[in-house]
């Protein structure tokens, strides 16, 4: 027993050939002070009037960001660990007292969110591999929806059928949906004809709650409704205004909670947090709060994992894992949380709308890791419910995790009665909740800040990335709502920046130095979009007038700028191939970074502005999880979607305009007076200017060329050409 105990429950290891890597960066740096003391030498270099020197102190400006956030970037990224587990082990030691694990989904609206999305995600974890009477599932319905609802009784009479399945044939992912779409047929199997017996069945099942899921939403209406089960929505509630609704499913407590093999089934509980139109509910904050105290009361489980009702899991054994971190002798005391990476399964061949952050997934979480704890993210994230609720830390803490099940005996129907108190309105006024326990409200990145705040306490955190993809989600589908929702998330992390939540302040002393710096380039996402709009559009303009921003290749420091450029590109490709991406991926998500920062992150800084001076509140726009059909198909061929009229597109095509304009008429003016030596000191300024051409590729294929519904909106067509063309006008004269 004593040997047990020291041998650990999970290892870590350090990234292989960082010595390279921050040799590269060393010469990088070096490249950019260079650029800079050329800056500083040139600053007020009279040879080009005073238009160039304001462009040279625009460029200046510019690149100064770009090298503070450059040296900031290098943070996450100078080491690397990455953690293995021995699930095996924790089996043989703890496998008697393994602790309560709740889990919280979210959903928010049923025609976003829709119900068998929705009830896909809810079986998937239901199915975990652990004891079903330590595993709780827990749904928040922001949208108070009776069809979300109804989905939710489906799921939990197929669950009966659903889980003996899973397990039995040890069948992966465990959400029917994604199953029966990665298994067309049985008959890949063989060698097992008890499974292809009961895959057929259990598909028929399947499609059958399908099929009434589909019509009860189509008609609007529930089918064969129990009246007292719908009650509450009968009596009149509107999603702003209703009071709690709080449904025990299943209850593990009860004597008819076995699935059809004689096994106990995981609690399952439906709640529809009290609205009221006069009251702020927080977005997902709120509901989450909401869950954790009305879970306290149900199963009060140790470990709370969240996830998103568009992630399901896709590897029954993520429980177990985690479980590793936590119940370790050593590390787990200090453990709050173990993060998993976000995995989606709708991208396109070539990630179009650089939806999957791979550099982030891989690199960016495992480099914070090595700094201290990645931060939260939301989804997939295993938490201890104390730390979320606000313990200190403290050395020799003891561990509550190992406990035996102490659920007391009481009807379902009176602890329901009891928990709604917990869920309505008022419960949360003059209390610490929002602030100092549970998510934090007042910010949409609500996970990033309670991670933070968590980690300030005294906690890590771990990041864990199985071979086995652990959540899979749903990917923005159109342009449009990836740029919303990178607007969100920008917009939510600067405010934590500017808030009393800045890392480097409120971290100050309680975090490692270098891990309040890896929060700072994500924190500071939304400022990039001045320089940016500043590089995309001086360098161009100012070819129109022949005036020269950049050394000539014939000078020494022309070296310096090439060597930054194709240096931090290659390395960039480099990192990006690394972490299993393709060429076509990085040149796609250089573009959607160009798109990110002259437009989500302008728009998520003005809203920051007028936020910070009281003129504007916090909205939390939900990302739509429903495309129609020839949008998907776009979507799938790579064919960028814009259609809709919007200024995020005027913005995007004015700069793919100009840049093409001015890239037209040098082209023009070599061929009218074929001077080589004119061009030579605009030589860097051409090229960028042609780079921002090739990007913005698929602009010009949607303002001129496409026929399809995808293309751009009339109106912005004409808006973009008409300012492209007077900016030039302008600029010419
Ligand atoms: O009032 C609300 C709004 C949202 N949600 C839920 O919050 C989750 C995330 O919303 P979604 O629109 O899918 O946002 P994403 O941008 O995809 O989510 C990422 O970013 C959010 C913060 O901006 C995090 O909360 C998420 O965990 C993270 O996955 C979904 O399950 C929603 O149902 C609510 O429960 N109530
Ligand atoms: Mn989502």
């Amino acid at each position: 027993m004593r040997r047990e105990g020291c041998i650990r429950l999970f290892e870590t290891k350090s990234a292989k050939g960082r010595l390279l890597h921050k040799l590269l960066v060393c010469s990088i740096f070096v490249g950019i002070c260079s650029i800079l003391s050329y800056r500083l030498i040139h600053f007020l270099d009279p040879e080009e009037g005073t238009i160039g020197t304001w462009g040279c102190i625009l460029m200046f400006t510019a690149e100064l960001w770009f090298s503070f956030y450059w040296f900031l970037a290098q943070f996450c990224r100078w080491d690397m660990v990455y953690h293995s587990t021995f699930k095996d082990r924790l089996s043989l030691r703890y496998e008697e007292c393994l602790p309560g694990v709740d889990v919280f989904v979210c959903t928010a609206d049923p025609r976003i969110e829709p119900p068998l999305m929705v009830i896909n995600t809810v079986l998937s974890v239901m199915g975990y591999d652990y004891p079903t009477e330590k595993l709780s599932i827990y749904l928040s319905d922001d949208g108070v929806s009776e069809l979300t609802f109804y989905a939710m009784l489906e799921a939990s009479h197929y669950a009966k059928y659903w889980l003996p399945f899973c397990k039995k044939f040890k069948i992966e992912p465990r959400s029917p949906e994604a199953y029966f779409k990665t298994r067309a047929s049985p008959s890949i199997e063989i060698d097992d004809p008890l499974l292809s017996q009961e895959w057929s069945s259990m598909k028929k099942l399947y499609e059958d709650v399908k099929d009434r899921i589909d019509t009860a939403t189509k008609l609007g209406q529930i089918p064969q409704k129990d009246p007292k089960v719908f009650l509450d929505w009968d009596l009149g509630c509107s999603q702003h205004d209703h009071p709690t609704i709080l449904k025990i499913l299943i209850d593990a407590g009860d004597r008819k909670a076995f699935d059809i093999d004689g096994q106990p089934l995981p609690t399952l509980v439906y709640l529809a947090r009290e609205k009221r139109p006069q009251y702020h509910h927080n977005f997902k904050a709120g509901a989450l709060n909401a869950l954790i105290r009305v879970s306290s009361e149900i199963t009060n489980g140790t470990i709370i994992l969240n996830v998103d009702c568009d992630m399901y899991s896709n590897n029954a054994e993520s429980v177990r894992d985690a479980l590793c971190f936590f119940m370790d002798e050593e590390k787990g005391p200090d453990i709050a949380y173990v993060q998993y990476p976000m995995h989606y399964e709708n991208l396109s061949k070539n990630d179009i709308y650089g939806s999957m952050m791979r550099v982030a997934n891989k690199v960016e979480l495992a480099g914070f890791d090595a700094n201290g704890g990645p931060c939260y993210i939301g989804s997939g994230c295993f938490q201890r419910r104390e730390t979320l609720c606000g313990l200190k830390y403290s050395k020799g803490w003891q561990t509550r995790l190992r406990r035996k099940n102490d659920k007391k005996e009481r009807s379902t129907r009176v602890l329901e009665e009891m928990c709604k108190v917990l869920a309505s309105w008022t419960y949360e006024e003059n209390t610490q909740w929002g602030k100092d326990i549970g998510l934090k409200y007042d910010c949409t990145s609500e996970d990033v800040i309670t991670g933070l705040s968590i980690q300030c306490r005294g906690w890590k955190s771990m990041n864990f990335s199985p071979e086995r993809k652990a959540f899979v989600g749903v990917a923005p589908t159109t342009l449009l709502q990836s740029l919303v929702q990178h607007k969100r998330w920008s917009e939510g992390l600067l405010q934590i920046f500017f808030s009393k939540y800045c890392p480097l302040i409120y971290g100050y002393k309680k975090i490692p130095l270098k891990l309040q710096f890896s929060y700072c380039p994500y924190m500071l996402w939304a400022l990039n979009c001045l320089p940016t709009l500043c590089y995309v559009s001086v360098p161009s303009l100012c070819l129109l007038r022949g005036i020269s921003l950049f050394p000539k290749v014939s000078s020494p420091w022309f070296l310096s700028f090439m060597y930054v450029i194709i240096a931090e590109n290659g390395y960039s490709l480099g990192e990006f191939l690394w972490c299993g991406g393709t060429s076509q991926g990085w040149w796609n998500e250089q573009r959607m970074w160009l798109f990110r920062r002259t437009t989500s992150y302008f728009f998520a800084l003005w809203d920051t502005i007028l936020k910070l001076i009281g003129l504007s509140e916090s909205d939390f726009i939900v990302t739509a999880k429903l495309t129609d059909e020839d949008v998907y198909q776009r979507y799938q061929q790579e064919v960028m979607e814009f259609g809709t009229p919007s200024p995020l597109f005027t913005i995007i095509a004015t700069q793919a305009l100009l840049n093409l304009f001015s890239f037209l008429w040098v082209v023009k003016s070599m061929l009218i007076t074929p001077q080589l030596g004119v061009l030579e000191p605009l030589i860097i300024q051409i090229i960028i200017c042609f780079v921002v051409v090739l990007v913005n590729l698929p602009v010009y294929g949607a303002l001129f060329f496409r026929k399809d519904k995808g293309r751009m909106a009339a109106s912005v067509t004409y808006k973009s050409v008409m300012l492209a063309l007077l900016i030039c006008t302008i600029t010419l004269y």
